[in-house]
């Protein structure tokens, strides 16, 4: 990976030289005055900048220092610029640092201290652009707090834009913990039921005895026990979306009364004499081979064709390319943030396990890895240990590049964007190629 570029703005020859001496770990462009520090600014674009204050054609006074300062943070207000300063400027730059300056050092120069301010301002700018990007894509992706850049699940996200204004059953299919409940939970906020309730309940985890209860709600003296008259979770759902998980593991029984449910949109109490009429958007979803269930005579198929008038398949994250390392930024982000501690990097090794591992409990697997690893971490930086992955063993040799040329070079592409979390500079440096070259392929395989 290329150096940082770090700009410097010094007049004096001698002082610049010491300073490109000693900041070789970056990569150094130089300006001698204001004019020639903004057009180095427009063309490099730094992270960082170092500033002398008493620039020409007035050396003396802190003047030209502080108006280069305003017009950088006009133009560029992430960058990080440090002011150098002398001995008695010490109200120019406390100055410099209420007009926004990062930090400022003192001269003479102490090169190993310039370093560490210098260091710590590349990675505070790194953070915050990391953030924004993070941010970008929670607002660019079409269903809130859905994290994914895969053009399967991208296609997805838009079906579920269009079939969430109708009232047609939706069927979701997916693994455990690919995020149908996240899907179903989208359903309904995107539909006209938004400000109604969305219901969810979960055949598999309630036993058979409560489920008819939990579902049409019971007359007072109904059985015993039943103390006093409850709601089912249908008619709390009234005039929202009712989200019927797992709906695979429903019994037999019960199955026959949810079909009467679906076909007259009425439910009767346990206990109860008179029909309520209930209008609820259903959505339904399961981990199970429902269809075949259904042919083998395991799930009752009338009730499989009522409710998968629109069925959706939500793709394990094994095959969501270049999701794994975004999902796993995602989830850094939200857990150092929730547990109050600077941020972590990942380590390369510990970005190659996440990428080669294959995530058979989808998200919700990630996310609990993820936040495990912050919790264990114990440097800046989350670790192939951490994680507590398996380590890959050696290359992807998958790549087929006469074969699958398209293929393989649009994979490649939406790795390297997910690995660096969509930073086009650093994508393009890890694929080798020029920043206008990665445009390019991002145009043509209609790439964002
Ligand atoms: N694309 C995504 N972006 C961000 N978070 C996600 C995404 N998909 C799922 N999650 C998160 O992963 C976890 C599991 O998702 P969810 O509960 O929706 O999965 P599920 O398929 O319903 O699981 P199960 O079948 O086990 O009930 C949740 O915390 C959810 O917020």
């Amino acid at each position: 990976m290329g150096k940082n570029k770090l700009l410097v703005v010094e007049d004096d020859a001698g002082l610049q030289k010491q300073l490109r001496w000693s900041l070789d770990a970056y990569d150094v462009v130089v300006a001698n005055d204001r004019e020639t520090a903004m057009a180095q600014l427009r063309r490099h674009q730094p992270a960082v900048v170092t500033m002398d204050l008493g620039l020409p054609p007035d050396p003396d006074s802190a003047a030209e220092g502080l108006s280069l300062l305003r017009q950088i943070l006009a133009a560029a207000p992430d960058t990080k610029v440090v002011v150098l300063s002398g001995n008695r400027e010490r109200a120019h730059a406390l100055k410099a640092i209420a007009m926004g300056a990062y930090d400022f050092h003192q001269k003479p120069l102490d090169a190993d201290a310039l370093s560490l301010v210098i260091g710590r301002a590349f990675y505070l700018h790194a953070m915050q652009q990391e953030n924004r990007r993070m941010l970008q894509i929670q607002s660019d992706s079409p269903l809130a707090g859905i994290i994914s850049r895969d053009p399967g699940m991208l296609k997805l996200c838009r079906t579920v834009e269009r079939v969430a204004p109708s009232s047609a059953t939706v069927m979701l299919l997916g693994d455990s913990g690919s995020g149908k409940e996240l899907l179903a939970r989208g359903l309904h906020n995107l539909s006209p039921r938004a400000d109604k309730r969305c219901v969810a309940i979960n055949c598999a985890a309630i036993p058979e005895q409560l489920l008819e209860s939990e579902l049409f709600g019971y007359e007072k003296g109904a059985f015993t026990g039943a103390q006093r008259q409850t709601l089912g979770k249908l008619e709390l759902a009234q005039g929202g979306t009712f989200f019927l998980d797992e709906i695979g593991d429903m019994p037999p029984a019960l199955q026959g009364k949810l079909l009467r449910f679906l076909q007259q949109r009425v439910i009767e109490r346990i206990g109860g004499r008179s029909e309520i009429s209930i209008d609820v958007r259903v959505v339904c979803a399961t981990h199970r081979n429902l269809k075949s269930m259904a042919e083998e005579g395991r799930f009752r198929e009338d009730l499989y064709y009522r409710l998968s008038e629109i069925v959706l398949t939500i793709p394990p994250l094994r095959q969501r390319s270049g999701d794994s390392a975004l999902l796993a930024h995602h989830f850094r982000n939200k857990f150092c943030a929730g547990e109050s501690r600077s941020m972590l990097g990942f380590s390369p090794e510990a970005l190659a396990a996440i990428e080669s591992y294959s995530w058979p409990g989808n998200v919700r697997e990630i996310e609990n890895c993820i936040r495990r690893a912050v919790i264990m971490a114990d440097g800046p930086h989350i670790t192939a240990l951490d994680l507590g992955l398996p380590q890959p063993d050696g290359e992807d040799d998958d790549l087929n590049l006469r074969q699958a040329r398209d293929a393989a070079e649009y994979r490649v592409m939406i790795k390297a964007l997910a690995r660096v979390d969509g930073n086009i500079v650093r994508a393009a440096e890890l694929l080798g190629v020029s920043r206008p070259t990665l445009y390019d392929l991002m145009n043509h395989h209609g790439l964002k």
